[in-house]
């Protein structure tokens, strides 16, 4: 599929579009960076880089955003939010001007209207000959074809919110007939916003759940180590500023370093200590168990979302 230059259709425009648009749109201008040097690499399979002159990967940036949305007060406010870089329509009508207009369509609606956007009049003739990428949690490469004609080719994608400021963490799953131009082309979309990957799709569920769910469950644990920071005396935004620093300088020391994380913990841990004191805390609150098990959970019910509620 010839992608040069192509204008990119955010059909749903919502937390993630934005996330998406803003972080390639930051992307294009240089305002932050990906992380570089990382010993943990990258993209496993196709990137960017396999291969693309500087030239060839320059006419994969897409040369416009059309971001779509259900009502037209939510355009108003995304108007403001995005400014006249983009493109704001809103409506069925709205969905049908924009894939119309584009050459790639970003599925970005919740999954649970994602069949009904796909099946609306217009849609699958507007989609013909160009590339479908869905975020939507849950629904199926097999769904997505099912909702669409054998010209559309589809990708299935799971960023997750840090795309927004290029900290991203996305996988790929691309069905039996996607051509390497379009993997490429979105492989390169993603590995601007952070870190991207390509896997089997029988493994997307659960990459939702530690990738896509992740962020919150992050949260969670930062808001409550701030917490018993405060419980200790510390000012509330010292408490929260020390405690996220602490998370990204350990997740950075995992992945610039490729050190295991016992090896980092234990390197911490002095005999008889402070910090052996407080791991034994956490293990008699069985956090290992409890936050191994909100992935399962996650994942379990990740793989219901795509299906059409009794
Ligand atoms: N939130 C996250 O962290 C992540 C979410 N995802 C997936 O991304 C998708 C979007 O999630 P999120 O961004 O949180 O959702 P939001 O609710 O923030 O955004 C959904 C958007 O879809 C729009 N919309 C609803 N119906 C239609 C329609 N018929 N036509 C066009 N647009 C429509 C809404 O417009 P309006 O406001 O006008 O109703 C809204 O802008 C989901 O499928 C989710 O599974 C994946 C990874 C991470
Ligand atoms: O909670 C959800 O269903 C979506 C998918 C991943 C993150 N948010």
């Amino acid at each position: 599929m010839p992608l040069n230059k192509p204008t990119i259709c955010v059909l749903g425009c919502g937390t993630m579009g934005i996330a998406i648009i803003r972080g390639t749109l930051d992307s294009i201008t240089g305002s932050t960076s990906v992380q570089s040097s990382p010993k943990i690499p990258h993209a496993t399979a196709v990137t960017s880089t396999t291969g693309e002159s500087e030239e060839a990967e320059d006419l994969l940036r897409p040369a416009g955003f059309i971001a779509c949305v259900s009502h037209q007060e939510s355009a108003a406010k995304l108007k403001k939010t995005l400014g006249d870089q983009v493109k704001v329509l809103h409506g069925t009508a709205g969905n049908v001007q924009g894939v119309n207009e584009a050459d790639v369509i970003l599925l970005c609606t919740k999954p649970q209207v994602a069949k009904a956007v796909l099946s609306a009049p217009g849609i699958q003739e507007a989609l013909t000959d160009k590339l479908l990428v869905s975020i939507c949690a849950g629904v199926t490469i097999e769904q997505l074809q099912s909702w669409t004609t054998p010209t559309t080719t589809v990708i299935r994608a799971m960023p997750n919110t840090p795309c927004k400021i290029r900290e991203g963490m996305t996988v790929l799953s691309c069905g039996p007939n996607t051509d390497a131009q379009s993997m490429s082309f979105t492989s390169n979309i993603f590995s601007t916003l952070g870190r991207c990957r390509i896997l089997d799709e029988k493994h997307l569920d659960a990459v939702t759940a530690l990738a896509g769910s992740g962020p919150a469950f992050a949260c969670v644990m930062l808001e409550a180590l701030a917490d018993g920071g405060v419980m200790m005396g510390l000012p509330r935004d010292v408490a929260t500023e020390l405690a996220a620093q602490v998370l990204q300088g350990a997740a950075r020391m995992v992945l610039t370093t490729g050190a295991h994380p016992a090896a980092i913990k234990d390197s911490v841990t002095t005999p008889g200590g402070c910090t052996i004191a407080g791991l034994l805390t956490m293990e008699d609150g069985k956090i290992r168990s409890t936050l191994a098990r909100t992935i399962q959970e996650a994942t379990t019910v990740a793989s219901t979302l795509g299906r059409d509620k009794k």
